[in-house]
């Protein structure tokens, strides 16, 4: 479970608050969209949930400790179990799809096994049992520069399988990929979510995708939650309230 209490974030040299007060409780099982335009605050609210970000007033509580009091070790923990997938993949494009996937259990290591670049076979048949799931089996070799953006973020998404999350974080995951792979793409993620009973929460700029996957709609506007419900219920007037000039 992840709690907000009173969340505002000022950025330095900025006179404007990027989020205002937010209160909100999301639950394991959860699938929920955030919505906004540009500059509404919504990476800097999903940078917020795994510490990232760190807020300048109020609090980020996951499975009831505050993120802000925990220590390294603590976080680190909340980090291995908080898988993240971004716009631009954030992948090491002249290594493998292998290669990539096992960067996802470096969390869970020492610094020292990180820096040897040396797996077990039992965290190597993780990764191909991630890569498996999301359909790149015989791509193992691959250097992840060769693929399609689809293909990449399916990379990603395997990268945060590996780390057995309990929460999915996504900072526009398909804004990158054309409408038919942003579906695709959709589809495995929502799968993933129903199959290990995750925590999800994406933001995405298409409303289409938030109706057709989501369980909650979340619209941020400067800053402020203007939305927090089913899918069904935003309708014209929240659209416009979010996206207009109202
Ligand atoms: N590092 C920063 N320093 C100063 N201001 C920032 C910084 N990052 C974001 N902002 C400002 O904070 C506000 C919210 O930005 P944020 O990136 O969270 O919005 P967003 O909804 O994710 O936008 P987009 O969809 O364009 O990515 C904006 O006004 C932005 O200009």
């Amino acid at each position: 479970m992840i709690e907000l209490n009173n969340v505002s974030v000022t950025y330095p040299e900025s006179d404007s608050k990027a989020l205002h007060a937010l209160n909100l409780t999301f639950n394991k099982g959860e699938f929920v969209c955030v919505l906004g335009k540009s500059g509404a605050g919504k990476s800097t609210f999903i940078r917020c949930l795994n510490g990232l970000q760190v807020p300048t007033e109020g609090e980020v509580k996951v499975e009831k400790q505050t993120l802000t009091s925990m220590s390294e070790p603590e976080l680190r923990q909340i980090r291995q179990h908080t898988g993240m997938i971004f716009q631009h993949f954030n992948l090491i494009p002249r290594l493998s799809v292998m290669q990539n996937v096992l960067t996802g259990l470096f969390g869970r290591r020492s610094s020292f096994r990180n820096l040897t670049g040396l797996f077990t076979n039992e965290e190597k048949s993780a990764a191909s049992a991630a890569i498996k799931n999301v359909g790149l089996t015989g791509f193992e070799n691959r250097r992840v520069e060769l693929l399609s953006g689809g293909q990449k973020q399916r990379v990603g998404i395997a990268r945060a399988l590996v780390q057995q999350p309990s929460v999915l974080l996504g900072d526009e995951p398909v804004a990158s990929l054309d409408p038919g792979t942003a579906n695709q793409i959709f589809t495995l993620i929502r799968n993933m979510h129903d199959n290990l009973g995750l925590l999800t929460i994406i933001n995405v700029h298409d409303l289409q995708l938030a109706k057709k996957y989501a369980d909650r709609v979340i619209a941020l506007k400067d800053g402020e939650v203007i939305f927090d419900g089913f899918p069904d219920s935003f309708g014209e007037q929240a659209y416009s309230e979010t996206y207009g000039d109202q």
